[in-house]
């Protein structure tokens, strides 16, 4: 786990918050907050709600009922201080795009579609790319890709865009193991950054030492708290009906070695 220094600021607060579609309720009664520098777990069955939950925070869906605010507001209302990575991605083979457009649109929030990418916007998306070992695919076809360097692609995107909150939906799927060490090891430099993060994921080691609270999820919230209090035997056969093991030594706290210096922008 991963301890940035300030903490001071309130990213995500929900109270009793009932998510859904059309009406229909999927998860009742969520509660918790994610505060600056910090990152939370979703973890659960397939359908538990995980993606349900992440479409709220970014305003994709509306609460069917309850309290949500994102740095204050309603869902949606700072789209530039998030940074959202879907289950599935189709702007590449829509639009004939490279690796490195894909990754230069990380950028286009803070500037909008007609602003000019100065040189510290090219160093960014350089160093994501570099990050996510894809530089070298810079002006390769997206849809020439494989589904792992196409995700390596867009795990680079919501890096150069140097959001204040990232919001991820199984940011390692399709990744080998080599993509999964440079994502855990961004996702470190994010949160010493001050970033806060939400990650829906399958992987639950690999998440719960890097996040300071899991949220276990099957259509209900079956618990919410630190990793290693909240990932014994009983709730995760509660929440996938299957015995799981699990080294709890993993979930360490790390330092970050430069602390951010909680300087943030609206
Ligand atoms: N667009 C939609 N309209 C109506 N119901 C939906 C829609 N998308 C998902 N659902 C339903 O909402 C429930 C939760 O789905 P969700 O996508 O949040 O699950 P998840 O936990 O992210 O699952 P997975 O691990 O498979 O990605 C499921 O029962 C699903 O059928």
């Amino acid at each position: 786990m991963v301890s940035a220094v300030t903490t001071s600021g309130t990213d995500i607060s929900a109270r009793d918050l009932d998510i859904g579609y059309d009406g229909n309720t999927v998860v009742a009664g969520i509660n918790f907050e994610l505060t600056e520098g910090r990152a939370i777990a979703l973890i659960g069955t397939n359908g538990s709600g995980k993606s349900t939950l992440l479409k709220t925070i970014v305003g994709l869906l509306p609460p069917i009922d309850g309290q949500i605010k994102i740095f204050g507001e309603a869902p949606g209302a700072k789209p530039k201080r998030i940074a959202y990575l879907g289950q599935f991605h189709a702007s590449g083979f829509v639009l004939p795009l490279r690796a490195i457009d894909v990754v230069r649109m990380g950028r286009f929030p803070g500037k909008g579609l007609m602003g000019r990418m100065t040189s510290e916007d090219n160093d960014i998306v350089q160093s994501a790319m570099t990050a996510m070992g894809v530089e070298k695919l810079a002006d390769f076809p997206l849809r020439a890709m494989s589904g792992g360097q196409q995700q390596r692609v867009y795990l680079a995107q919501v890096l150069a865009h140097r959001a204040d909150l990232l919001v991820l939906d199984e940011p390692t799927a399709g990744l080998d193991v080599g993509g999964r060490e440079r994502y855990l090891q961004a996702i470190k430099d994010e949160l010493c950054r001050g970033a806060s993060i939400v990650v829906a994921t399958h992987d639950v080691q690999d998440e719960a030492s890097l996040c300071h609270q899991v949220m276990l999820l099957a259509h209900r919230v079956v618990a919410l708290g630190p990793p290693d209090q909240v990932l014994t035997p009983q709730t995760l056969l509660e929440t996938f009906g299957i015995v799981i093991g699990g080294d709890q030594k993993r979930f360490t706290v790390l330092e970050c070695v430069h602390p951010h210096d909680g300087h943030r922008h609206d």
